[in-house]
């Protein structure tokens, strides 16, 4: 078979899963569609960097539903968080589980019975960065990993693992340490905010494997416009804001491409 047709059969494939498990029947952007593909390959580490609401979880969770015998581990910040995914995932019939504080023992256990079976029913298992160095978790993800069971570590919110950045959670840092335990693992990092610094940040203390390949959104914005005036010069703000606004809808009506919100 030649190598385009073979791609266009990938393709295909990936639109179809799309479609099956998601019920989505397109890709949101160019973006989220490139940086999937990237994932499905599972060639190296890779870092997304997109807006609230363009649809990185469906990042890690599509291809993570495209291996039926792995389950891909995702670090999240918030119960909140996880729980939100969870419920979402569990409505597609998706099987997403946790391993946090607030679980009882027999919910734990449930959990990790499913994982040791031969073939999962979790596609993906939600943690907080603070298990990552409990000794259960460690060898959890031990035997996990001895058995081939994993088909990505995933790091969600990736900006907390960097002090320039908001959010800061110093148990991220412990996950420096996992990506150099389980080099043959590949690792993605999201988040919605993160400057070139903390961007860079972020790779150095996940210790991300070089060459990461990185999707991001530029941080221009062509529809925001901004005015910045001392309240005390003005002699009537609400005019002032008025023609503000008034001059920002010409030059959206100039640049069709700009929405002014
Ligand atoms: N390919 C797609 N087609 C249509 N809708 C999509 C697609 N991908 C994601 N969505 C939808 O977009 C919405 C936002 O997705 P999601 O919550 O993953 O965004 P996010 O970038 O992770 O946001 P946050 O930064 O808040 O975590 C969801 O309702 C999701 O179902």
């Amino acid at each position: 078979m030649s190598a385009e047709k073979k791609s266009s059969n990938e393709d295909d494939h990936l639109l179809s899963q799309l479609k099956e498990h998601f019920g989505h029947n397109q890709f949101k952007s160019k973006l989220q569609e490139q940086a999937i593909r990237e994932i499905v390959k599972r060639k190296g580490d890779v870092f997304v960097s997109m807006p609230t609401g363009s649809g990185k979880s469906l990042c890690f969770q599509l291809p993570a539903v495209l291996h039926s015998d792995k389950v891909a581990l995702v670090f999240s910040p918030l119960l909140a968080l996880m729980k939100d995914q969870i419920d979402h995932l569990a409505k597609l019939r998706i099987v997403a589980n946790s391993i946090n504080s607030k679980m009882s023992s027999s919910e734990r256990k449930a959990v990790v019975q499913d994982l040791r079976c031969m073939r999962p029913h979790t596609r993906l298992l939600y943690i907080t960065p603070e298990q990552a160095s409990t000794d259960n978790f460690q060898s959890l993800l031990e035997e996990l990993h001895r058995q081939k069971k994993v088909s990505y570590i995933v790091v969600d919110e990736a900006h907390c693992v960097s002090q320039w950045g908001h959010d800061f959670r110093p148990d991220f840092l412990k996950l420096g340490r996992l990506r150099q335990a389980y080099l043959d693992i590949p690792w993605i990092a999201l988040t919605a905010t993160a400057s070139k610094v903390v961007a860079k940040d972020i790779e150095k203390q996940l210790s991300l494997k070089k060459p990461v390949a990185t999707f991001k959104t530029p941080c221009f914005r062509r529809n925001l416009f901004y005015d910045v005036v001392f309240q005390d010069n003005m002699r009537d703000p609400y005019s002032h804001l008025s023609e503000f606004i008034k001059d920002t809808l010409k030059i959206g009506q100039t640049d069709k491409k700009a929405v002014c919100t």
